[in-house]
């Protein structure tokens, strides 16, 4: 399996050599050159298969430069760091929905399920392409990644990690988690702006010339979605809900089958369109943004006009207002890296782009849109709690009301985020917020029933290690002075 540039203007790559280099050179993301396909009759037969064998199963199709030996040596993390012995269960709630719980992982973000395995197949990578720099990875996260960037690298050989996070515009326990992460090779900072522009600067670096001659130690990566690295374990979970509902006699072989995805990056519902480009029978994939609801609009009129107000919502992980990976659904849409080209050139100049009809056509065959508003997502907490004595996140909420709204055919909800780390908000639909995050996530135990996870717990007595932050426009001043 060779991977291409989006933007059409780069060699073809193995898998481990876009996994290394995390970002094309011409700007692009790395994509399969085709998709590889699973037949029904091989649905069929994975059935009974456990989490790392259908990982396995998926990977190899494209990790074809890697040995059977080694990804399985890279998949053996999912029965070291995972709490559940399913990976990633699915709870069935009420009217034909059916909840994918994506944080059993330890950062307990579904990040982990891709932040786990990835630094494994990035130090084969390294291997395999005889590096011999030292990487220097660049994290942009309105939340989630950093923390499970860090968790997942700590310590690993060969490889620094930077994250850069919206100094204001995080969760509590989202800040905890990074600010008191440990290891030799992470460093925290905070940015003061947006995740866009985090996400933005991350992305200049790697184009700084100047800059990349005082980092020349170093080769860059990036742990974000943009990375491959990022984007095919995703596919596994997919492939993994279908299979339990289909074990568990919920649906019959080759039934569709709905994801309601809650979106920012991109990331997560492009792997569900990859899974259905492999053959699984995907129906609609709802992509479910919150009152940041730049795709929505894209997604029903073909004009992405990030040129508008940037809300702080109660799902930050989802305040993006520049969703990456659409990047590389539109070119699977055109499959013409000319065109795409020419379109991303006129959107890094205006901040608009336009898709022609017939695209925007073809995605909406796929791809349905949804978005919460602040208040809808409170409320569908407090229902899916009072008919199903269900708690969930408000990320999960916003995918479960778009869920619920779009609903023709049995849907899954991915639940992207433990509760315990968004307690304030969720206790917001309950009116029962308190006046510190400790006291909340008291509060929310009490509520919900379900157990604070250590690693939340912990919190309280961990020392604040990272205290650094800067101006959006002095990120590279954080990276001359490693
Ligand atoms: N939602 C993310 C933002 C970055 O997205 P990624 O999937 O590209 O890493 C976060 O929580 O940081």
């Amino acid at each position: 399996m060779k991977y291409i540039s989006t933007r059409g203007n780069h060699e073809n790559c193995t898998a481990s050599q876009a996994i290394e280099k995390g970002i094309c050179s011409d700007r692009g993301l790395f994509v399969p050159k085709k998709f590889p396909h699973v037949s029904l009759e091989e649905i069929e037969k994975m059935k009974e298969m456990n989490y790392k064998e259908v990982a396995l199963n998926i990977l190899k199709r494209y990790l074809t430069d890697y040995s059977e030996e080694e990804l399985k040596e890279c998949i053996g993390v999912y029965d070291e760091t995972f709490s559940h012995p399913e990976k990633t269960p699915v709870v069935k709630l009420k009217d034909g929905v059916y909840v994918l719980e994506l944080w059993h992982g330890p950062t307990l973000a579904f990040k982990d399920m891709a932040l786990q395995i990835m630094p494994r197949l990035f130090t084969q990578a390294r291997k395999k392409n005889n590096a011999e720099k030292e990487s220097l990875i660049l994290v942009a996260t309105s939340g989630d990644t950093g923390k499970a960037a860090l968790e997942g690298f700590k310590d690993l050989k060969g490889v620094r990690v930077v994250v850069f996070y919206p100094a204001h515009g995080v969760s509590d326990v989202q800040r905890l988690q990074m600010l008191t992460s440990e290891g030799e090779n992470v460093e925290v900072v905070g940015v003061v702006g947006n995740f866009d522009d985090c996400q933005t600067a991350v992305k200049n670096i790697f184009l700084d010339e100047e800059l990349n001659l005082s980092l020349d130690k170093f080769k860059l990566s990036s742990a974000n979605s943009i990375n491959l690295g990022r984007l095919l374990p995703q596919i596994i979970y997919y492939f993994k809900a279908y299979l339990q509902l289909l074990r568990d006699n919920e649906i019959t072989l080759g039934e569709t089958i709905d994801f309601s995805v809650p979106t920012g990056n991109f990331g997560d519902i492009l792997a569900g369109y990859y899974a259905k480009q492999m053959g699984l029978p995907v129906g609609k994939l709802i992509c479910a943004s919150n009152k940041n609801n730049v795709l929505y609009d894209f997604l029903k009129t073909g004009i992405y006009n990030k040129q508008r107000d940037f809300f702080k919502t109660m799902s930050p992980s989802m305040d993006i207002l520049v969703s990456s990976n659409l990047e590389r659904l539109i070119y699977h849409i055109l499959e013409d890296g000319k065109v795409l080209n020419r379109l991303y050139n006129e959107f890094e100049e205006t901040g608009i782009l336009e898709l022609d009809t017939a695209s925007l056509k073809k995605i909406q065959e796929t791809i349905a849109a949804d978005y919460s508003t602040e208040d809808e997502c409170l409320e569908t907490i407090y229902d899916t709690f009072d008919k199903n004595n269900y708690m969930i996140d408000p990320h999960t909420a916003v995918a479960m009301n778009g869920g619920l709204k779009n609903k023709s055919r049995k849907t899954v909800v991915l639940s992207t985020a433990n509760i315990y780390k968004f307690s304030s908000s969720i206790l917001k639909a309950f009116d029962l917020e308190k006046n510190n995050e400790f006291e909340n996530i008291e509060a929310l135990e009490k509520l919900s029933k379900e157990d604070v996870p250590l690693n939340i717990k912990k919190l309280k007595s961990l020392k604040i290690l990272h205290t650094k932050v800067v101006e959006k426009d002095k990120l590279g001043d954080v990276l001359r002075s490693l």
